[in-house]
């Protein structure tokens, strides 16, 4: 969930006592990073749906550990108070020289693409989205809103000076955020913890530098020892297009032409009640027109907006190829794409447009794909996935850039709810199943 607004955290999932996990490590650290406005969500909701449209623009800070490191000199007087400690100070990591640390990393971010680093340390990233990776090595790990990921870090610098740890916007232009930063502090005699670090703080890559952003996302792959063996083939392939669209004055997202507006009585409630008005009937397309779409160019058409449901074959596998295009401003951007209820194998990350006829099988990992719940959409490219469609209910398949959700961008699955048992009176409350038991 993102920080910006609500409940945050991480939830460890240890594995069973007796389980040899694909590396070791002495001592671990969590490492939660954010994005922060000053804004409040509702003032933004309020701009995404104005028109004229007003979109959230880039954060004021980003967070490491829930701390930022704005300087307080540019807000209005009186509403910054930088001697508090929470100001003040920014999150330190500890570390004993010689040891070697497991940092879980989450990405809690609303809008932003990160880039993370610690001055000095690579990384050996080992896990990813709670799978192991065959391990692959990075001077700083670029992650996105959703992901979570473990990496190694070794202590073994200088124990007597401060490092920065550092997180930066890439994917959209960062003049307007500064990067986020951390200290890592050696436990070392005489070593102050709170001294700054004597260099600059690291300036990460080029923001807008997408072709090393791709070179990550396809170095990873399943840890030989954990390969979950795919289906061999897709009972059902979706190709999904996202477009920025006008619809009645209003700039939207769409997926093959729909932007999606969640009903107000909870799909649920409304399949389970038979409550057919309560949500659209008329099933979303499965394809959109790849033949002439020019990616390009920005969406030619208005689209609609709706609450349609793509019924999935209970146990069926299903392939996703995600296809990114130009918005009205005929840029593109990242878009991570995050499924509920399921992991997905990650079949492969391509340029341009996705032809179904001649890129589809050539590039499919079906070897060691990684599985993920969370995958980057990169600039005018497109990202496949398949999964098995095994959890009954209904689940939300979405762009997990908050705003991007909002304005529509995300498709709804069904797959065997009449497996579903009988829904708790405790989740009435939305809609039509207000009073029901
Ligand atoms: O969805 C978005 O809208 C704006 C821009 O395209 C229109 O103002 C932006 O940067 C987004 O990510």
């Amino acid at each position: 969930m993102q920080r910006v607004a609500g409940l945050n955290g991480m939830i460890v999932v240890t594995v069973p006592d007796g389980f040899v996990e694909p590396f070791s490590y002495d001592e671990e650290h969590t490492v939660l990073l954010g994005d922060w406005w000053h804004k409040s969500v509702y003032e933004q909701a309020t701009g995404l749906s104005s028109n004229p449209f007003v979109f959230v623009t880039e954060p004021q800070s980003l967070l490491i550990n829930g701390r930022g490191m704005f300087n307080c000199s540019l807000a209005p007087s009186g509403t910054c108070n930088a001697s508090r400690p929470d100001c003040a100070l920014p999150t330190l990591f500890t570390a004993v020289p010689g040891k070697t640390y497991l940092l879980r990393i989450g990405s809690l971010t609303s809008l932003s693409s990160l880039y993370f680093e610690i001055e000095g340390h690579p990384m050996m990233v080992v896990e990813a989205d709670g799978h192991y990776v065959r391990p692959f090595a990075v001077r700083g790990l670029f992650i996105y809103s959703g992901e979570t990921y473990s990496v190694l870090v070794k202590a073994d610098q200088d124990p007597r000076r401060n490092y920065w740890a550092a997180s930066h916007v890439v994917g959209r232009n960062p003049s307007q955020t500064p990067s986020g930063k951390a200290v890592v502090s050696y436990a070392f005699n005489g070593n102050n913890p709170w001294m700054p670090p004597p260099t600059a703080p690291p300036a990460g890559p080029a923001w807008n530098n997408t072709a090393i952003r791709v070179e990550q996302s396809r170095a990873i792959f399943a840890h030989p020892r954990f390969v979950e063996p795919m289906p061999a083939r897709a009972d059902r392939t979706l190709l999904l297009l996202n477009t920025q669209n006008r619809i009645d004055g209003h700039i939207k997202w769409t997926i093959n032409g729909v932007s999606l507006m969640f009903p107000a009585t909870p799909y649920l409630v409304a399949m389970k009640r038979g409550m057919k008005d309560a949500y659209e009937q008329r099933p979303p397309p499965d394809m959109y027109d790849h033949m002439s779409h020019d990616i390009s160019a920005p969406a030619p058409t208005n689209g609609t907006v709706g609450s349609p449901v793509y019924r999935l074959a209970l146990g069926s596998v299903v392939d996703v190829v995600l296809q990114n295009s130009n918005m009205l401003n005929n840029k593109s951007e990242t878009h991570p794409w995050h499924l509920h209820g399921h992991d997905f194998w990650v079949l492969g990350h391509g340029e341009g447009k996705f032809n179904p006829a001649a890129d589809a099988w050539r590039l499919l990992n079906v070897r060691d794909p990684i599985m993920k719940n969370t995958v980057p959409l990169h600039p005018d490219g497109w990202t496949a996935v398949r999964f098995r469609a095994d959890n009954p209910g209904v689940w939300l398949f979405h762009c997990h850039v908050e705003a991007h959700v909002f304005m529509g961008m995300g498709v709804v699955f069904e797959e065997g709810v009449e497996r579903v048992g009988r829904l708790p009176s405790s989740i009435m409350g939305c809609g039509r199943s207000k009073g029901l038991h």
